[in-house]
């Protein structure tokens, strides 16, 4: 795995965190569609990525993004119901979504388990692939202009778990995961192989809980302990911190 261009960039409070990112994120956005019209960005569920999303909605610059052009993806989701307020979409759409100007065609919703597939969770999974790949322009998955990530205490991202058998496929972008530490069980996520397409991979993580984890992340250590140590982006990789995160480096 290649490692370009990683920076670790800590801040002095989740809150600063959450609006820098923010900003970044807006800056980033508008970047890519100066650069090529649209903008691809994939969205991460957890505390910290709501944090993030409802800086978003409250920043004065979100104007400076033409959100009818931007496809939103999610590195993971809980297979569950639509609208479940345990969905990762759910709460971005509560934090942000509703909020914007949005194209629905756009706005890539991961499957849920009342959806076409119903509860089959591999079907659904494949589902998501296939839309991924029909964005792809020749590749499995868009190159997404940023990917965010947030990051458990246990150093998974995604829904990729430490030493858990959905770590170890690469047979496809998407895959089903069952038996999941973090409640709920079953969830759909991004493997390795689709996260290393982002241009950005920005990885965001706060408080003393996850400090252990960033140290061993940033280390690149064995990405089968800590799967965050495993994900990078072609042109850049940016650990976004707090400084009780930032705790052991
Ligand atoms: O579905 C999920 O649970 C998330 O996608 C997961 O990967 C999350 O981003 C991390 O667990 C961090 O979550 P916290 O910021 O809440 O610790």
């Amino acid at each position: 795995m290649t490692r370009s261009g990683v920076l670790v960039v800590r801040h002095t409070s989740p809150e600063v965190l959450a609006a820098a990112t923010a900003g970044r994120l807006l800056s980033a956005v508008a970047d890519a569609q100066a650069a090529r019209g649209i903008a691809h960005v994939s969205l991460t569920g957890g505390t910290i990525g709501g944090k993030t999303l409802a800086a978003v909605a409250s920043s004065p610059a979100r104007d400076a993004v033409d959100w009818t052009r931007v496809h939103l993806w999610w590195s993971d989701e809980r297979f569950l119901p639509a609208g479940d307020p345990e969905r990762n979409a759910t709460q971005a759409a509560d934090a942000l979504l509703d909020a914007l100007p949005l194209d629905p065609s756009t706005v890539h919703l991961p499957p849920a388990s009342d959806g076409a597939d119903g509860d089959d969770l591999d079907a659904a999974a494949a589902r998501y692939a296939a839309e991924l790949l029909a964005f792809g322009e020749g590749a499995e998955v868009p190159a997404f202009d940023v990917l965010l990530l947030g990051m458990g205490p246990d150093g998974h991202v995604a829904s990729l778990f430490p030493h858990h058998p959905g770590l170890a496929r690469d047979d496809s972008s998407v895959v089903g995961v069952r038996e999941s530490p973090k409640p709920p069980p079953l969830r759909v996520s991004f493997t390795f192989g689709a996260i290393a397409r982002a241009r950005q991979v920005w990885l965001v993580a706060s408080g003393a809980e996850k400090a252990a984890a960033v140290a061993r992340g940033v280390a690149a250590g064995d990405v089968a302990e800590t799967p965050a140590a495993g994900v990078f982006g072609t042109e850049r990789t940016l650990w976004l911190v707090d400084e009780a995160a930032a705790a052991d480096l």
